[in-house]
């Protein structure tokens, strides 16, 4: 029914990178999974997660692996339930929440999913709980979503709210270009890319995002996003130092 890639897309980046980027994931899981117990006496620093969206090739994972390497384990993505059964090597609360059909129904009807969908007879998800949990671990979410996840995370009750921030290409020629060099598509699945980049841009063009920002040179598009994170990262770095970390 679906192409796995688009329908890779239509998940948080969290899901994405487990499929696609372990390395990474197990990067941010590992620095999100050493965060010590807080006493009560702490004060709990909830962090307002961000989701991140945009056409295919616009250079979202470019600037958040910039944003990863200037401020280590300040960032974390959340961890995907799904049904599938879990591939050698994986871990239960790590690469995926592995639970049964019956038990992701359950979440499913509690409204415990920002997303989830069906791919390949299984199910997948990310909970609330699971984008809430890295919030009050004093860490910044990252949520790379496309438009669909985008407008559901809209009409989510999560909390805290989340910014949303579009990352537009300069032109569809570079967006092009870029995807071409990227040397990672074929001619159909880059022409996937390319069609579902009108949507994208048409609802961004209806104020549905916080900030836009035009990854035309990298580092001027990169010092937009990072100045919109700023004074949060400042707090995240402060509690880390607080805590000894
Ligand atoms: N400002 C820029 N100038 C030139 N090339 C760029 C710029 N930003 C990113 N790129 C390049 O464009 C290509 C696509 O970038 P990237 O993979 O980060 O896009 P993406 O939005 O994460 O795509 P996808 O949604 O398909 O994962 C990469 O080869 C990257 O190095």
């Amino acid at each position: 029914m679906f192409k796995s890639i688009a329908l890779l897309r239509s998940f948080p980046t969290a899901f994405r990178i487990s499929e696609l980027r372990p390395l990474l994931l197990q990067q941010v899981f590992n620095s999100a999974a050493s965060q010590p117990a807080r006493t009560m006496s702490q004060q709990a620093l909830s962090v307002r997660p961000i989701v991140i969206s945009g056409p295919s090739g616009t250079g979202k994972s470019t600037l958040v692996n910039k944003l990863l390497a200037e401020f280590p384990g300040c960032f974390a993505f959340s961890i995907s339930h799904t049904t599938r059964n879990p591939r050698p090597g994986e871990v239960n609360g790590k690469d995926y929440h592995f639970v049964t059909k019956e038990e992701f129904v359950k979440l499913v009807e509690e409204n415990g999913f920002l997303e989830h969908a069906q791919f390949s007879g299984n199910m997948y998800g990310t909970s609330k709980k699971s984008v809430r949990d890295i919030s009050s671990s004093g860490q910044l979410c990252v949520l790379d979503v496309e438009i669909n996840g985008v407008k559901s995370i809209k009409q989510s009750d999560l909390s805290p709210k989340p910014r949303f921030i579009f990352i537009k290409p300069p032109s569809m020629e570079e967006l092009r270009r870029r995807l071409e060099s990227r040397g990672t598509e074929t001619e159909e699945s880059l022409k996937k890319r390319l069609d579902t980049t009108k949507e994208a841009m048409d609802y961004a063009d209806t104020g549905a995002y916080d900030h836009v920002i035009v990854n035309n040179e990298l580092d001027v598009a990169y010092e937009h996003l990072k100045g919109i994170l700023i004074e949060d990262l400042h707090k995240i770095q402060g509690d880390k130092l607080k805590k000894g970390q």
